[in-house]
């Protein structure tokens, strides 16, 4: 009985439960096709204004990155184009593979033309937070070989500083013996919290591709200079890589939840 006094029967509960239900899912999946939307929207303009023919391109990794090797099947299928892949991931790899994509390496090819890869957040300066999916060092590697650096993005990912809208931390990708040491020592150096990250599907730590663990640097406020921070980090022994994408970028495309796309371009001046 509810307070009113009316009798409410199980039938009418487990109705009442079931439209609950059925209207939370569906907002919950208007939002997820904003988000949706917006990430294709960004990677398909990326891949439209950046890919030339006979070019050697860097595929980033995560979700926006699925649109983006779509797109770029569809244009290499419907133009004729001649390009070569190389990826920055056991996934990437598996979608270039998958689409049936010219393979690469760095090996074959060391200097690529662009790469083109997604974001956790990307600062007023197009300083970028990667790793949400532990990827970060190969990324980093593939993007310093490549002449330009293309980030797409739904438009969360648009902040004026870094730690705005990504709260899970800056991914560093340690060595598992140092994990312990590295962790002191950056809550020693710069305090915030450092969190080694735990996989969901599986017991203990997330290794990366390179069989390493991540740690999350939860800051508690934004570096004055995210570049002096990166190489303080960096030289802590046992350290691989940050996911701090310090001028890499030249240019990020921001898809919006109706299918826009802003697009900012870097500018050295601002520095
Ligand atoms: O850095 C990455 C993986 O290491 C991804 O690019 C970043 O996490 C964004 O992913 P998504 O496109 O799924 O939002």
């Amino acid at each position: 009985m509810f307070s009113s006094g009316r009798v409410i029967t199980p039938r009418k509960l487990f109705h009442r439960s079931a439209v609950f239900r059925a209207t939370c899912q569906s907002r919950q999946c208007v939002t997820m096709s904003n988000i949706e939307t917006g990430k294709k929207a960004a990677a398909f303009a990326a891949v439209n204004e950046n890919i030339k023919n006979n070019q050697k391109v860097g595929i980033g990794s995560g979700s926006t990155v699925v649109y983006a090797v779509q797109r770029l099947a569809q244009r290499i299928k419907e133009e004729n184009l001649n390009i070569i892949c190389i990826p920055t991931s056991f996934q990437a790899n598996q979608l270039i593979q998958e689409h049936r994509l010219n393979l690469g390496t760095l090996e074959t090819c060391p200097i690529l033309d662009v790469a083109i890869d997604g974001a956790d957040e990307t600062d007023k300066d197009l300083t970028c937070i990667k790793g949400g999916g532990a990827c970060l060092t190969q990324e980093k590697i593939v993007a310093s070989c490549a002449k330009q650096l293309v980030i797409i993005a739904d438009d969360r990912k648009d902040s004026q500083e870094l730690g705005t809208n990504y709260k899970k931390g800056i991914p560093i990708e340690v060595i598992p013996m140092a994990y312990k040491p590295v962790q002191m020592k950056i809550q020693d150096m710069f305090g915030g919290e450092v969190i080694l990250r735990m996989a969901q599907q599986k017991a203990g730590p997330v290794v990366t591709d390179n069989g390493n663990f991540v740690l999350d640097w939860k800051f508690t406020k934004p570096c004055d200079s995210w570049d002096k921070c990166n190489t303080c980090i960096k030289m802590i022994p046992g350290v691989v890589e940050t996911g701090l994408f310090i001028n890499m970028a030249k240019v990020a495309y921001f898809g919006t939840a109706d299918g826009k796309v802003n697009k900012r371009l870097f500018n050295k001046l601002q520095l």
